[in-house]
């Protein structure tokens, strides 16, 4: 890349553009898998096509499985930038960061000089939202740099605190053993951001099992993480994705010990010596504070806990920033980047993807965003294809995965099936509710509106996604099979199919 003749900035406002400044006609930013994907299906093959990833690694997905018309499995691998260009002759890949955009002038500033483009891509991801970042005691789980500072700390630590009830804390604190765990929750039920009440109960007595009795069957087939030691790369790399945990098989100790203090937050954190010098009487209470932590974690509901560190799974927060200097983007409730149907942003010619953009069309009464692996591929995928039909002029309708929210995962050693509006989001708790479920072997819950299927939650081996996707975007009416559609002696996939 040391062919372009540098150009330079003399302020924010005013960019000095040499001749030779390269133009591409799309320039991508972002090597997570929104980024890699767009690149990859940009059909456009005569074009030249850069592809600016912050980091040497970029997020590749291989053997993409349709488990239904919606539903997909796929592999994630850490590639070397090399890979994915020489997978993609017309994809030009340079390691830089951009840190300002004339979108009048439709120029990017990098660390690596300065590119013009016709179409751009915004794909730069999310932050995670951290509590206390500036403490040292408190980690979080973003990309490949992050989980080996986790590992580092956890070989050592006797217990932790786990704060949020999303996704990663979820995975955390059931791949964990050989550690206490205090798991901080704002709400009455584990997981809940993803399930109800009642699957969390279902979910929840595989923490009081032992780790090495059970198999361990993973969210994807593969997950390919590259952990080399050395390479100490400020840049926020990818988001991790499916099995990310699999590599903190840490303690031999295969002992699960959690608690979780349900609606609670965290109402201060102390040193050592602050807290030394807290002279207050709920201290004395807990018995836990004999010993000397690194750390001290004071809950809202009054119950101090001494620990090694603390880990802040709270969500992310789009990655916008660099963007919006001097540039008038619209932005989603979420601080997103606002997207049409189009995946257009307010600004035109610009285009953004995955984690960072906010979904600001009028989206499909059985879909809603997610900041989900699965749908930054889909929306990377799509955002080419927008950008390809914009130039060539062509007539493109909105991907079907639009229709309807899906997503495949696995929590607490269970495969778990989210279709449709599984928790009756958008249905103003105006909804019926049917329920299936056995022991140790599967959770079905229903989300019915006037007989007809809006929303699905399988747990386990239940072999019930196709049919109840069909029934969820057919919108047939069943209130004829009242609670026998999950009555388990009628086979109900061989009906509906
Ligand atoms: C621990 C963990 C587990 C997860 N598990 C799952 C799961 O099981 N299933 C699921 O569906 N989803 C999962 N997710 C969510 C999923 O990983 C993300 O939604 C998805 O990867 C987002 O992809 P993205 O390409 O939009 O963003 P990212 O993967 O964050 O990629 C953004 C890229 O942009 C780069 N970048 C940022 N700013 C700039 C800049 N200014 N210049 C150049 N480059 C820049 C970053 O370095 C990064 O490479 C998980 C997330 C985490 C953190
Ligand atoms: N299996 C899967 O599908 C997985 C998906 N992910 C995705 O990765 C991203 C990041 O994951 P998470 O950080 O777990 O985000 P999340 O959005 O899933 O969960 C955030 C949690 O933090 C809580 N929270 C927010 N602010 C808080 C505060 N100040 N104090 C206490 N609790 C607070 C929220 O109530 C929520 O429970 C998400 O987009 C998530 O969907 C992550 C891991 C697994």
């Amino acid at each position: 890349m040391n062919k372009y003749k540098y150009s330079y900035f003399v302020s924010t406002h005013d960019i000095i553009v040499m001749e030779d400044t390269k133009l591409f006609k799309y320039i991508i930013i972002g090597g997570g898998i929104a980024g890699v994907t767009c690149a990859e299906q940009l059909i456009d093959e005569d074009s030249s096509i850069l592809l600016l990833s912050a980091t040497d690694f970029v997020k590749t997905v291989t053997n993409v499985q349709f488990v239904t018309k919606t539903l997909e499995y796929f592999d994630v691998q850490e590639s070397s930038l090399n890979i994915l260009a020489s997978r993609c002759p017309n994809v030009t890949v340079v390691k830089s960061y951009v840190n300002y955009l004339d979108s009048k002038n439709k120029i990017i500033n990098s660390t690596n000089g300065l590119f013009k483009y016709e179409k751009l891509c915004i794909c730069s991801g999310a932050t995670p939202k951290v509590i206390f970042p500036k403490n040292p005691n408190v980690l979080w789980i973003r990309d490949t740099e992050s989980v080996r500072k986790f590992r580092k700390r956890i070989a050592n630590a006797k217990r932790i605190v786990i704060v949020g009830n999303g996704g990663i804390a979820t995975e955390l604190v059931y791949e964990l053993s050989g550690v206490e765990v205090i798991w901080a929750i704002k709400d009455k039920t584990i997981n809940a951001v993803f399930i109800d009440g009642g699957a969390a109960a279902f979910l929840k007595s595989s923490l009081e099992k032992e780790k090495a009795n059970e198999e361990h069957i993973s969210k994807r087939r593969k997950y390919t993480v590259n952990f080399s030691e050395g390479e100490n790369n400020d840049a926020l790399g990818g988001a991790l994705g499916p099995d990310w945990h699999l590599g903190l098989e840490i303690k031999s100790d295969k002992h699960r010990k959690v608690t979780i203090e349900s609606q609670v937050q965290i109402k201060a954190l102390y040193s050592p010596e602050e807290f030394e010098n807290r002279k207050t009487d709920n201290t004395d209470q807990n018995i836990t504070l004999k010993e000397k932590w690194p750390i001290y974690v004071e809950l809202t509901n009054g119950n101090i806990y001494g620990c090694d560190f603390i880990v802040s799974a709270t969500g992310v927060i789009p990655n916008t920033e660099v963007f919006l200097k001097d540039n008038n983007f619209e932005l989603g409730k979420d601080g997103g980047l606002l997207v049409n149907d189009r995946m257009e942003t307010s600004i035109s010619n610009i285009y953004a993807a995955g984690d960072v953009c906010s979904a600001g069309w009028n989206v499909a009464h059985h879909w809603f965003q997610y900041r989900l692996w699965t749908q930054a591929r889909q929306m990377g995928a799509y955002a080419a294809k927008c950008m390809w039909a914009s130039l060539s002029h062509e007539e493109i309708y909105m991907d079907f995965c639009f229709e309807m929210f899906a997503h495949v995962t696995k929590f607490m050693g269970y495969k778990v099936i989210l279709l449709g509006l599984f928790n009756g989001q958008k249905l103003n708790k105006k909804y019926e509710i049917l329920l299936r479920t056995t022991k140790d072997k599967e959770y079905i819950k229903c989300v019915m509106v006037d007989g007809k299927m809006q929303g699905a939650i399988l747990i386990g081996e239940t072999d019930l996604e196709e049919t109840f996707e069909n029934l969820i975007l057919n919108q047939m009416d069943l209130s004829s099979y009242g609670e026998d559609l999950l009555d388990p002696s009628v086979d109900i996939e061989d009906y509906f199919d």
